[in-house]
């Protein structure tokens, strides 16, 4: 049997750093914004015994892929022989703050589920996806959502669905990098949703970001001519939103060299349900 699942990006319409933990991870209070665009993957079950992964990226078949290891966290639950090939179409830019590794293994935890005749609910898939990073498991909930702790406490929130202009630059940042900075901003006061929601938002790495990746600001300072914007997670991808396509594709037409662009809807539930659910019709 085979499934095609997409794997949406995300941003972060906030994200507030309110401590450091005693194991060097940092508590969070984020918005998660999931987007309408993506990777897209594509998982053959077989009885090989074994996970592989094909895509035009050679660089992203190794076993470090998310995918990869998301797979063979549920090989236990499955039966002796079971396998798959999975086809990855790479989309999203990558270590760009959007979070699609995350994403990419959240769909392959929910496919495997599936093809595998697993059973395991939503919240397993959540606590297995978060043995693989703190991004994981928004996207196996697949809610717009309010998260604290690292990122494990979620709570699913309503917002109006608007157009947003993701702009990636040319600069790789790594999240651990920006998370063990000395100048790192780490003690903003937690503060409720409901007064998240009613005060201004901005996300706490991105002065450093910005300090340590000049690229970045000036991605920023062109952005904001057309609309208020900011950073999404540790960068180094920045976004803005527009009222509506058309004048999101007049700033994306004058996009700067070296950058990589796309307009997208932010969604309040991820398309990842209603291709599950269509999964479900046709079988
Ligand atoms: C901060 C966010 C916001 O969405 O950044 P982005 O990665 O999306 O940019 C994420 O929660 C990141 O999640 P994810 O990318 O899965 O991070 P992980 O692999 O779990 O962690 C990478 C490294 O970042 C640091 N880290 C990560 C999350 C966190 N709450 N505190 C941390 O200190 C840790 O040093 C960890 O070793
Ligand atoms: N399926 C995957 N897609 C993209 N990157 C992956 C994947 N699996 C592992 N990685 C590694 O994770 C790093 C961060 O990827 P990504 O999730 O795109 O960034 P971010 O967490 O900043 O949004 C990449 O640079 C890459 O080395």
């Amino acid at each position: 049997m085979m499934l095609s699942l997409p794997a949406v990006a995300k941003l972060n319409l906030f994200l507030h750093i309110t401590g450091r933990r005693a194991d060097g991870y940092h508590n969070l209070q984020t918005l998660f914004q999931m987007l309408d665009v993506g990777d897209r993957l594509h998982f053959t079950a077989n009885d090989s015994n074994s996970i592989t992964l094909a895509c035009e990226d050679p660089t992203l078949t190794g076993k470090d892929n998310l995918i990869y290891k998301a797979a063979m966290l549920l090989k236990p639950y499955a039966a002796t022989n079971a396998g798959c090939h999975i086809v990855l179409e790479k989309n999203l830019p990558m270590g760009g703050g959007l979070g699609g590794g995350s994403s990419d293994a959240a769909t392959t935890l929910h496919a495997l589920n599936k093809l595998w005749q697993l059973k395991l609910t939503t919240a397993q898939l959540a606590a297995i996806g978060l043995t693989l990073g703190a991004d994981v498991p928004v996207f196996v909930h697949g809610n717009t959502a309010f998260a604290e702790g690292v990122g494990e406490h979620l709570q699913p929130v309503t917002l109006p669905e608007k157009i947003y202009l993701v702009v990636t630059p040319a600069c790789h940042i790594s999240t651990a990098d920006i998370f063990r900075h000395p100048a790192l901003k780490r003690d903003t006061p937690a503060i409720t949703l409901t007064q998240l929601l009613q005060s201004e938002w901005h996300n706490d790495c991105q002065p450093l970001v910005e300090q340590l990746y000049p690229i970045v600001a000036i991605t920023l300072q062109w952005l904001v001519e057309y609309a208020p914007c900011r950073m999404t997670g540790t960068g180094a991808s920045v976004f803005a939103e527009f009222p509506d396509t058309a004048s999101a594709q007049h700033a994306l037409a004058q996009l700067p060299a070296n950058c990589r662009g796309f307009i997208a809807r932010g969604v309040n539930q991820s398309p990842l349900w209603a291709a599950l659910a269509d999964t479900d019709d046709n079988s």
